[in-house]
């Protein structure tokens, strides 16, 4: 697959002034609820309704969705509201169903794209629609995989495609829910410039009050839209409870999000740019220098401790220079996080030059 502008295409063709807007609940619970929701996002920026039909839950026992009756649900929401209809497909079943009711835009749950052979079914029985078809992420960081998923369906001639990232498990515990590793979408963008990609805040998140900040990074990285999951009653719903937001706290968040623009042509703003582009590009060269030079001695050390035969990883004098660096960073004015993964990174390179030194 190649990057077009045409990828861009069913995007554009929404004719949005903001980002493009998925919003409905985690899971469709009843007829009322929703057609109750559509109502309260109808009028909002939300374009699209989205609701879980089937749900790929870790566990079994929790609610799994309450199957093809809700597409008819969807159905009647998108007749009362003109809002467009989304809803998750995990198998070839499912795509039939969802197309015989009209649903608008399927997209593949993480828990798909891990699996070739599932993507590969899906994508054949997708064959001939004009659907528009969304990949979520899989669930480990790997972007070949996401990319061979959306290939896949490229390759059944699906024309309307889209990337949504919704983090990456980790087995960690952290702020987030599922990890945003951001680095992942940067360089998707770079592969595929064009190709539309849709952040989903309520899966990065697990938790309601850090989804504004998660919809802000993704629109200062230019993601295309928001997949944002909405529920006029959150605590109470079926799944996913902590992560919902009502209506109207989404429609706060969309009057309070910046939304970026791509450039700027303004001779000043040009100008400035330039000269602090400059300053970077020298210190990134003293960077590189400097961590050249740092290599070298730890050539040095490789070849004195192969005159001892002494192993290469001393934990103790790796540790003190760790917590050395923390304390310089913290100074500088950055995060332990980031210095611990510079600083990692550089002893696995130190270890892989002393390694080439012992063995030759
Ligand atoms: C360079 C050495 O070897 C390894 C690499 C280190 C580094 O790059 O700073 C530190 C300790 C060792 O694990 C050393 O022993 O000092």
């Amino acid at each position: 697959m190649k990057n077009t502008k045409e990828l861009k295409t069913w995007v554009n063709n929404f004719g949005l002034e903001h980002p493009l807007v998925i919003a409905g609940p985690c899971s469709a619970e009843t007829e009322d609820q929703v057609v109750k929701i559509a109502g309260e996002l109808k009028n909002t920026d939300a374009t699209v309704l989205r609701a879980g039909i089937w749900k790929p839950r870790t566990r079994p026992g929790n609610f799994e969705g309450v199957g093809a009756l809700g597409l008819k649900w969807m159905q009647t929401a998108k007749q009362e509201t003109g809002m467009l209809t989304a809803t998750e497909v995990a198998n070839p079943n499912h795509v039939d169903l969802a197309l015989k009711h009209d649903i608008d835009i399927l997209w593949l749950g993480a828990r798909t794209t891990v699996s070739p052979f599932i993507v590969q079914e899906i994508a054949d029985a997708l064959k001939g629609t004009d659907k528009i078809v969304l990949v979520k992420n899989p669930v480990n960081p790997d972007l070949p995989l996401w990319l061979g998923a959306i290939e896949r369906l490229h390759t059944s001639n699906i024309e309307k495609l889209g990337a949504i990232h919704r983090g990456f498990s980790t087995y960690e515990k952290t702020r987030y829910r599922n990890n945003p590793n951001w680095q992942i979408p940067i360089e998707l963008q770079n592969r595929f410039p064009d190709l539309p990609l849709i952040c989903d805040p309520s899966h990065i998140a697990g938790r309601r009050d850090i989804i504004f900040d998660i919809c802000q990074t993704a629109l200062d990285l230019n993601f295309d839209g928001l997949m944002v999951e909405t529920h006029y009653d959150p605590d109470n719903a079926w799944s996913d409870a902590k992560q919902q937001i009502t209506p109207k706290t989404l429609i706060q968040m969309m009057v309070d999000l910046k939304i970026r623009k791509a450039t700027d042509t303004e001779a000043e703003y040009r100008n400035s740019l330039n000269t602090l582009r400059t300053q970077i590009d020298v210190v990134d060269h003293q960077l590189i220098e400097m961590l050249g030079k740092r290599m070298k001695v730890a050539d040095s050390i490789g070849e004195l401790k192969k005159t001892k035969n002494v192993a290469i990883l001393q934990t103790k004098r790796w540790n003190e220079i760790l917590g050395k660096m923390i304390l310089e960073g913290e100074s500088q004015n950055l995060s332990e996080e980031f210095v611990l993964k510079i600083f990692k990174a550089i002893h696995q390179e130190s270890i892989n030059h002393q390694e080439k030194i012992m063995q030759s």
